[in-house]
């Protein structure tokens, strides 16, 4: 018989819990993004690049909105060498208070728009003081900042203390400034600019024709300027801030909402907190629920709220109010791809509100563009789908492959609709509302692949695709007539001597007679000459 080895060798000593527990550790959240730097979109060069405008600029805008002003923001970057670059963005927004700036701008998981009912860009804090975390990461230079908010303008310098998660602020000064604004400039390190369709320029021009009302000034690296400019004038309404709807709720998000409750029983607590709770509800829960709907919110524990949640489920509702969400619309999607890809023909549907996680509601809105730049060329001449992916009117340019748009995108059988999306020049765009995006991950740059949200963005795909259909086989069956006529108007003439010769009668009428013949049969006149143009009847406009 083999002997088995020993499992521990025996000169070394057994590890006893303390000594392992001797270095146990806490870690702060800054410490832990330090670390996976990754999950907040810094992988990749170019893909960091346009982490840090996509953070700022979205929170300008985010901003701008709240405050109800018309946004003005610009980018400026310059290269600093070896991969790093100066970056600055200004806006025109209310500012940012001066006892807050530390909380806002250098703490992670700090901001207004938490745990906030409404539709922004921003959710959970970590976006602008991933930004500063990264900056000192790569450089060891703290971010600069110039406030002016209506009341007080300072400049600062701020950093993290990733240790515990606190800012650093220094170098606080008063400065003269006109008007409100937030201005962030700093060196960033291990990033790269390049223009193409996952560049910093994409980004901005993407962001400025879904956000109409807003005028974006980039200045590149090598100091050319650009101007996107706003060719709306109207402040778009202020998003609705609504109460959560039962069934989008969590156990902890029951506990959280009863904790902060002045509510002094569950029942009353249950229909002020959240949206469609009726005192009839109440009655229907209590069937079915078996807590006591009169004791005091405060009381509620994690088994209470568990009951509830499962309660919730049992009973029927009326969907959430969809009012909140704020959406491009069919024309401001028009314009957008137009801009974009300058298209032979473009489809758009803009569908009904539907919920996620039984609760959240959402807006799918989609296009499908076809000729122009549409499609993307592969070396082999063939095309690859160009798909353009939104989110509350934010351009996501990176992590396609783990996007709810593009699962419903490969979903679609696009050969019922004769769409080859290898083979035609065909983009893709779409665009989801809600006033809570379900994000694969922290960097916010593609949707989760829940189940209600890419049937709902495959069935607008295919509303879509039905009417490019439509249009693609409206235009095969008008080239068939056009070489039809093509063939037979040849004869005309030649046919028109002939008969005028046997019957002796005008040869322009019957030359002419013969023509609307020809023509009234296969197609209209106006057709041949659009058609001969190299344009169709139903081009977009
Ligand atoms: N340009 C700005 N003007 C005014 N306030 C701002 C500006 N940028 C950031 N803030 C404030 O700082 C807070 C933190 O911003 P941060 O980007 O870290 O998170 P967020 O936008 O709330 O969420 P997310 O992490 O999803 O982007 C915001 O919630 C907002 O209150």
């Amino acid at each position: 018989m083999i002997a088995m080895p020993p499992i521990n060798n025996a000169n070394e000593t057994v590890g006893s819990a303390d000594s392992i527990f001797n270095k146990f550790k806490e870690h702060s959240i800054s410490e832990f993004f330090k670390k996976n730097k990754q999950m907040l979109g810094y992988s990749g060069l170019a893909h960091s690049m346009v982490t840090i405008v996509h953070e700022y600029v979205t929170n300008s805008l985010d901003a701008c909105e709240e405050a109800g002003i018309l946004p003005e923001i610009t980018v400026s970057i310059k290269d600093a060498g070896e991969n790093k670059y100066w970056i600055s963005i200004e806006d025109n927004g209310p500012g940012i208070p001066k006892k807050y700036i530390g909380k806002a701008l250098a703490t992670i998981l700090a901001g207004t728009k938490f745990n906030s009912y409404k539709q922004q860009r921003g959710q959970q804090g970590i976006g602008a003081a991933g930004c500063t975390l990264f900056s000192s990461m790569t450089t060891g230079k703290p971010i600069h900042i110039e406030s002016t908010t209506l009341n007080e303008s300072y400049a600062c310098d701020l950093s993290i203390n990733t240790i515990d998660n606190t800012p650093v602020v220094s170098n606080m000064s008063d400065i003269n400034h006109s008007g409100t604004g937030l201005k962030v400039e700093g060196v960033f390190g291990e990033i790269k600019y390049e223009r193409g369709d996952r560049g910093v320029y994409e980004y901005l021009k993407r962001t400025a024709l879904v956000n109409p009302h807003c005028q974006i000034a980039f200045i590149d690296p090598e100091s050319e300027k650009y101007i996107f400019t706003r060719s709306i004038n109207a402040i778009p309404k202020k998003p609705k801030e609504v109460k959560p709807h039962p069934l989008g709720l969590s156990i902890n998000d029951i506990i959280e909402f009863s904790q902060v409750s002045q509510e002094k029983k569950i029942s009353t607590f249950l229909q002020n907190s959240f949206t469609r709770v009726s005192p009839k509800k109440i009655e229907e829960l209590r069937k079915v629920c078996n807590i006591d709907f009169d004791k005091p919110p405060s009381e509620i524990n994690w088994d209470d709220a568990e009951m509830l949640i499962n309660a919730f489920k049992k009973i029927d509702w009326i969907a959430p109010d969809a009012s909140s969400l704020s959406i491009l619309g069919k024309s401001q999607i028009k314009t957008t791809v137009l801009n974009i890809l300058n298209p032979e023909y473009i489809s758009v549907t803009e569908r009904k509100p539907k919920v996620f996680y039984g609760g959240i509601p959402f807006i799918i809105e989609s296009a499908i563009a076809i000729g122009g730049n549409a499609g993307k060329k592969t070396e082999d001449n063939d095309y690859t789908s160009n798909i353009m992916r939104f989110a509350n009117k934010v351009p996501l340019l990176f992590d396609a492959g783990s996007c709810a748009i593009t699962e419903a995108v490969k979903k679609v059988s696009w050969k019922r609709y004769d769409i080859d999306l290898e083979k035609q020049p065909v983009s893709i765009m779409v665009n989801m509302s809600s006033i809570y995006i379900p994000y694969s991950g922290v960097g916010k740059e593609s949707i989760q692949q829940d189940q209600s949200i890419v049937n709902e963005i495959k069935f607008a795909l295919m509303d879509c695709a039905r009417e490019m259909h439509h249009y693609l086989k409206n235009k095969e069956r008008d080239k068939i007539e056009m070489s039809k006529y093509k063939s037979i108007i040849k004869y005309v003439d030649h046919l028109s001597s002939d008969l005028a010769f046997i019957t002796d009668m005008d040869r322009g009428m019957i030359k002419e007679k013969l023509s609307t013949l020809v023509e009234s049969h296969y197609i209209k006149k106006k057709d041949i000459e659009e058609t001969d143009s190299g344009e169709s009847g139903e081009q977009v406009i």
